[in-house]
């Protein structure tokens, strides 16, 4: 890959162009890295002969799921050896594989009830494929985008996507630029920040010097992440069609009675009262499709999934569904509504133990998201509007939880949003 460092005078004009929505763009004192209000903008782009600045890694980053029943014990191992989602302190080590191998069995069941794995991969690897052909027609100056996946728990994972990245010709004294796209829509500590630890953490493993961290910046990948979308308008259009399509499924005569419960997987509170934003983004992708559907329905926005015994944040799905049933409310829609794709959660936990015990016709769920053409589209948009823009990542991820006490996120902050100065 023949790359050529852009001069700053097309830099300048660069910033320029793009300074029309009155934004300004200042040279930081102490920093490499341009910065527009508060956002933090990508180190400088290169240029082959052909103008394009490609070509481009888009790297789909999400939890990922065991394809086969035979790999729920291992990716049940490194969900409860991350310390960012299950902090089990310095008996992590040893009640981690414990709990995982207590729970395995109950799991591995409900994954042979879903038909014998999570298709997580299935479609993760659809739609960044599909995204990237819609890029390379819309944004032809950062083309070819290249797709790759890295998850957190399963194959493919983030050292797995590292290496490909450099063996495909990014990094390792090559240089390059990849664009770290989170595929939760909503940004927590526990998901999106436990993606981009293990993605700065293999950064540094792969392209620095393995006994200071530290990494040559001339040669090493030039990335920037997408962190976070949680009222995109093509996001939005998606789920609101889906509910609408379902909706349509009632008698008239019913339609209008009928209730959304919007569900998303729980946090545990103390993850809540840490300040993690999730909770909010959550109830802004909530708002933002009731505001495009008319507010024509009555709606809640609910939680699932807890696992253990400590307080989760509620009102729980189920315990919803069962009370409205009782009180004789039986046409319901569940909307899942933090996650882009089918898995156990929506096809085991919403489908057979929430409406199959339910037992009436009018307790329904929409489809997820998975291959639907209006999100794939929106994938692509949101991702060109990134490239443009020239930031490396969103200003909300300069700030930390009020209550974060760990050092990984410091560091990956820094990283990642480069010196924006209020940690
Ligand atoms: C936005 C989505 C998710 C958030 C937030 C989240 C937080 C979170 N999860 C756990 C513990 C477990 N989650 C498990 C599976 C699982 N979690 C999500 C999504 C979010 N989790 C999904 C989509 C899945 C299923 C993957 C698939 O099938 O494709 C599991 C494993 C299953 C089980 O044992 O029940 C655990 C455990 C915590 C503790 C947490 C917040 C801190
Ligand atoms: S836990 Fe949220 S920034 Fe560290
Ligand atoms: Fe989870």
């Amino acid at each position: 890959m023949a790359l050529r460092t852009t001069p700053l005078a097309q830099l300048c004009k660069r910033a320029t162009l793009s300074s029309s929505s009155a934004s300004t763009l200042t040279w930081p004192a102490n920093s490499s890295s341009w910065r527009r209000n508060n956002a933090t903008v990508a180190p400088p782009v290169t240029q082959d002969s052909t103008g394009s600045k490609g070509p481009t890694a888009m790297v789909f980053m999400n939890m990922g799921g065991p394809s086969t029943t035979d790999e729920v014990g291992d990716f049940l191992s490194r969900l409860f050896a991350d310390k960012d989602l299950i902090p089990l302190g310095r008996l992590q080590n040893y009640l981690g594989p414990l709990i995982a191998r207590r729970r395995t069995p109950k799991i591995q069941k409900q994954y042979a009830e879903i038909g014998g794995g999570s298709p997580i991969r299935k479609w993760s690897e659809y739609q960044a494929a599909e995204m990237c052909k819609i890029l390379d027609k819309i944004s032809p100056e950062t083309a070819p985008h290249k797709p790759y996946v890295a998850f957190r728990y399963a194959d493919p994972l983030t050292e797995e996507m590292y290496t490909k990245l450099i063996a495909d010709g990014f990094g390792a004294g090559k240089g390059g630029r990849a664009v770290a796209f989170t595929q939760y829509p909503q940004y927590s500590c526990s998901t999106t920040g436990s993606s981009l630890n293990e993605l700065w953490k293999w950064r540094n493993r792969l392209e620095g010097k393995r006994a200071t961290g530290e990494v040559d910046p001339e040669g090493a990948i030039k990335w920037s992440v997408i962190d976070r979308w949680p009222v995109h308008p093509g996001l939005v259009e998606a789920f609101a069609r889906n509910i609408e399509a379902t909706l349509a499924t009632y008698p008239e005569e019913r339609r209008d009675k009928v209730i959304l419960l919007f569900s998303a997987h729980s946090l545990p509170m103390s993850v809540v009262n840490r300040g993690d934003p999730y909770p909010a983004e959550v109830g802004a992708t909530v708002h933002a499709v009731m505001h495009r559907i008319g507010m024509q329905h009555p709606y809640r926005l609910v939680w699932q999934s807890q696992v253990g015994p400590q307080p989760w944040l509620g009102a729980q799905t189920s315990d919803t569904v069962e009370n409205l049933i009782k009180k004789g409310q039986t046409d319901i829609i569940l909307i899942p509504i933090a996650f882009t794709s089918d898995h156990i959660e929506t096809l085991y936990e919403l489908d057979k133990e929430i409406i199959g015990e339910a037992g009436h016709e009018g307790v329904k769920r929409v489809e997820s998201l998975n291959g639907n053409p209006v999100f794939i589209q929106a994938l692509a948009d949101i991702a060109k509007a990134h490239l443009d823009s020239g930031i490396s990542c969103s200003p909300q991820m300069s700030l930390r939880c009020p209550g974060c006490v760990s050092e990984r996120c410091a560091e990956q902050k820094k990283f990642f949003a480069g010196q924006v100065q209020h940690l």
